[in-house]
């Protein structure tokens, strides 16, 4: 399905609109004070409809996008009823306890599915002086919108939130008031300047090289380089999400605009998802180019799967999933070979794992555990990290971190935030990481990287020039 199509019933139906808490939330909501009002109406935009509403959207001063790798899935989240930046190295369990008062506060019909935060965690906590270009977002940002649209099933619906009573009693309306009037326009910019680390980043691989090579318990290091650019005007938001949906497709769009600072990743890597008791996760790490013709493409594909240096690597990724799992989950199912997982430049080692939560894990402890898997950590993650820590130029920040949605009935997806950039005016900082192993050869991870930054390369230089 194309993104941003929105051709369903054209009868505009108001489902809930409840001022009152019920009792049960009553004591906790007084405790906490506000109470959150919620309603929803199914809704009929067409496709230039939808997209007058995003680039109106984006210059609000928090716009939030997750869409999944079939766009069967998609939140957006237009301005922010509240947000939440966990900023102690508990982010996750943080988040959970968030999701949870604001369920106590809702004092609406609108069911709990139908609600949903929107945001990134951070991927390690900051040091004191690492914060670079990252500013509010440094250590992950979450938001409750204001105006949530949720796409599922083949429906749209638009659900207004709000701590005060509604503006009017027209959802659409206030929706449409809510929104800056203009339009943001397209702009073309050229892009000025690349400045990248290449040659001290190699270096930076040989000396993780010759440590795997002589320690014996390091098995793994995912380091990760920066590619900045830098245009003579400012980047235009809307262009870059017209090119997002335009040239990748099979991948998440992960979106998340505060003030002027604008993330975004096209990410094919699902972390977790939760529906009820149902986790799914996966594996992906082991890459190689796409081929030109169908036929390179195979080819490449089939010597990934055989390549034993990938194959390894992959495996350790797939063998730290399991264990980590092992305590939160049963009847954990995985295939007993890789299959491929292909994007528009790079194809990875795949394996899809699904598996039952225990009754006492949830949506975030299931993030706690994996985040970061050894595709973009290492293992053990206890001698990775800090090698990550001291060898990688820039902080990470949201890079390669869980981004996603999570209800406030418990469901939701984190995706891992690779193929991204930070934007800010006419700067972008793009990030791209490897798996190293003993075999590996820094020359080639430079290649692999250079690689990885391909897919937000192409935003960065428009539409036009994107395919
Ligand atoms: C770290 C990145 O990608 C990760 C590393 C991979 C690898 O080393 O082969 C493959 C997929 C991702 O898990 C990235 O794209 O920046």
């Amino acid at each position: 399905m194309q993104v941003g199509c929105f051709f369903y019933s054209a009868e505009k139906i108001v489902v809930n609109y409840v001022l009152v808490a019920h009792n049960k939330t009553r004591n906790q909501s007084e405790k906490s004070e506000k109470v959150l009002q919620a309603r929803k109406t199914k809704v009929t935009w067409s496709a230039a409809q939808w997209q007058q509403y995003e680039s109106r959207g984006v210059q609000l001063d928090q716009y939030a996008v997750f869409e999944n790798t079939d766009q069967t899935v998609a939140w957006y989240g237009f301005g922010a009823v509240a947000t939440y930046t966990p900023s102690s190295p508990a982010a996750f369990t943080a988040v959970a306890a968030w999701v949870k008062q604001l369920r106590q506060q809702l004092a609406s019909t609108v069911s709990s599915q139908d609600i949903a935060i929107l945001g990134g965690f951070a991927f390690s906590t900051p040091g004191a002086t690492q914060h670079n270009g990252w500013g509010a977002l440094a250590n992950g940002y979450f938001m409750l919108p204001r105006f949530l649209v949720k796409r599922s099933g083949g429906q749209t619906e638009l659900i207004e939130l709000s701590a005060a009573a509604f503006a009017s009693a027209d959802l659409l309306a206030d929706f449409e008031q809510f929104l800056p009037a203009i339009v943001q326009p397209g702009v073309e910019v050229d892009l000025l300047q690349q400045v990248e680390d290449a040659a001290s980043w190699q270096q930076a691989v040989q000396q993780v090289v010759t440590r795997l090579q002589t320690d014996a318990y390091l098995q793994k290091v995912v380091l990760a380089r920066t590619l900045m650019v830098t245009a003579a005007q400012p980047f235009s938001v809307t262009q870059l999400l017209l090119a997002l949906r335009q040239v990748h497709t099979q991948v998440y769009h992960l979106v998340l605009k505060v003030a002027d600072q604008l993330f975004i990743s096209a990410t094919p890597e699902r972390l977790v998802a939760v529906q009820g008791q149902h986790l799914a996760t996966a594996a992906v790490a082991g890459t190689t180019a796409r081929g030109v013709d169908a036929a390179t493409d195979a080819a490449l594909g089939a010597a990934l799967l055989k390549d034993q240096k990938n194959r390894a690597e992959q495996q350790i990724v797939v063998t730290a999933i399991q264990q980590r799992l092992q305590n939160l989950t049963t009847e954990l199912v995985l295939p007993a070979r890789p299959q491929l997982l292909k994007s528009q430049q790079v194809q990875h080692l795949y394996t899809p794992i699904t598996a039952k939560l225990q009754p006492a894990a949830d949506l975030f402890t299931a993030v706690a555990a994996l985040h970061p898997t050894p595709a973009l950590g290492g293992q053990p993650a206890a001698l990775a990290l800090p090698l990550i820590q001291q060898l990688e130029p820039e902080y990470r920040g949201l890079f390669g971190a869980p981004f996603g949605y999570a209800t406030l009935a418990g469901d939701g997806e984190f995706a891992v935030a690779i193929r991204s950039m930070l934007v800010q005016q006419q700067q972008a900082f793009l990030f791209a990481g490897a798996g190293i192993v003993a075999a590996s050869k820094p020359a080639a991870e430079v290649r692999e990287t250079t690689l990885k930054f391909q897919p937000m390369l192409q935003l960065l230089r428009g539409v036009d020039h994107a395919k």
